[in-house]
């Protein structure tokens, strides 16, 4: 069942615009005027109960806008959200026990204080009994591995025990559902590692769904089988990872290691050219894109008609096909 609807869902912010100097800024003062920016302009989506999705899109794309809508954070300029029943700008107290928001730029614990002050006060602000608070405490310290940390101040922590604090934060109440926004920023890999292994552990535990943005593509294909990607406001994939690959990567990368009796530079650069286009030639190293259509035809011509010493064919980079998608600008599937 769906836990997360969104029906033609758009944001328009209106900024105000001045120009330079003293006249305009007074100007400014009586007559303001104002620029509209379509920050999110007609998504519509649905997430089931316990699905991880990943919500990519490039800077300035709408992803925030996005989910500060689906947190009740912003008042979208039109269209229709429910998130656990709830529609989230009236921020009920019961919407808000039910859901999260992690912005990996922004904290919600004290700097000064050890976290573990900041998190009582949040869970007298949830109204979480001692013993539920003693209890989650104790499992999510040991899922994040922050035993001992607690009881430092926030400032004390590396970046990546910080992060992972904030994660205890907003876990604490048991939210159903997790908008998770840059949550590895910054970290280096083996705290993003680490961030991701606790996701995963978390959403198999609790059966969280989770919305997620992150410009570390490992983030994405580690756990999210589905991704939505946003483009200049709009909707232009929503779909599985695979099936992006499929409809923007329809080939493959073949790399050949010929004989020493090749120069391949010289000689076979021109007439290689017939197995498929030539990506980049290294020594004896030749790379190129292949149709997948006709990966098997051309592997076994190669194989015959030259001398290899190795063979590898792989699949382009998921972050390769995202920019393309993104330059295409929009997906038919
Ligand atoms: N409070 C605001 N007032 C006016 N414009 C805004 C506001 N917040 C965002 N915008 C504009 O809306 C557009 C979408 O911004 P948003 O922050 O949602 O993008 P994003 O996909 O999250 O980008 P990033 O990956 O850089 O965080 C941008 O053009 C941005 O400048």
């Amino acid at each position: 069942m769906a836990i997360v609807n969104v029906s033609g869902l758009s944001k328009v912010y209106n900024i105000a615009v001045k120009e330079d100097g003293l006249v305009a800024t007074l100007k400014h003062f009586w007559h303001r005027q104002y620029r509209p920016i379509a920050a999110v302009k007609d998504i519509s989506f649905e997430i089931e109960s316990g699905e991880m999705v990943g919500f990519l899109g490039a800077n300035g794309a709408g992803k925030t806008t996005t989910l500060k809508m689906l947190t009740g954070l912003v008042y979208p300029s039109s269209g229709k959200i429910q998130v656990a029943g709830y529609i989230p700008f009236r921020r009920d107290q019961g919407f808000l026990q039910k859901i999260t928001l992690v912005m990996g730029q922004k904290q919600q614990l004290i700097w000064d204080l050890p976290a573990i002050d900041s998190l009582r006060m949040n869970a007298a602000v949830y109204d979480i009994p001692e013993n539920v608070f003693k209890h989650r405490l104790g499992e999510l310290t040991e899922m994040l591995s922050l035993e001992g940390k607690l009881s430092q101040a926030m400032r004390k922590l590396s970046l990546g025990e910080r992060m992972k604090a904030e994660l205890l934060a907003a876990l604490l109440h048991q939210p159903q559902v997790l908008f998770l926004d840059e949550p590895t920023l910054g970290l280096d890999v083996n705290a993003q590692a680490s961030v991701r292994k606790f996701l995963k552990e978390y959403n198999d535990r609790y059966g969280a769904t989770i919305l997620l943005t992150s410009h570390y593509m490992t983030d994405i294909t580690a756990l999210c089988k589905r991704v939505l990607l946003i483009h200049q406001g709009g909707l232009i994939y929503d779909g599985s990872l695979d099936s992006l690959h499929d409809s923007f990567a329809p080939y493959r990368e073949v790399r050949v290691e010929l004989g020493a009796n090749y120069n391949v530079d010289a000689e076979l650069s021109g007439f290689l050219g017939k197995y498929g286009q030539i990506l980049h030639i290294d020594g004896q190293s030749v790379c190129f894109l292949v149709q997948r259509e006709d990966l098997t035809r051309t592997v076994s011509q190669i194989l015959a008609e030259l001398e290899v010493l190795d063979l590898a064919v792989s699949e382009p980079a998921i972050e390769e096909v995202i920019g393309r998608v993104f330059s295409a600008g929009t997906v038919n599937n």
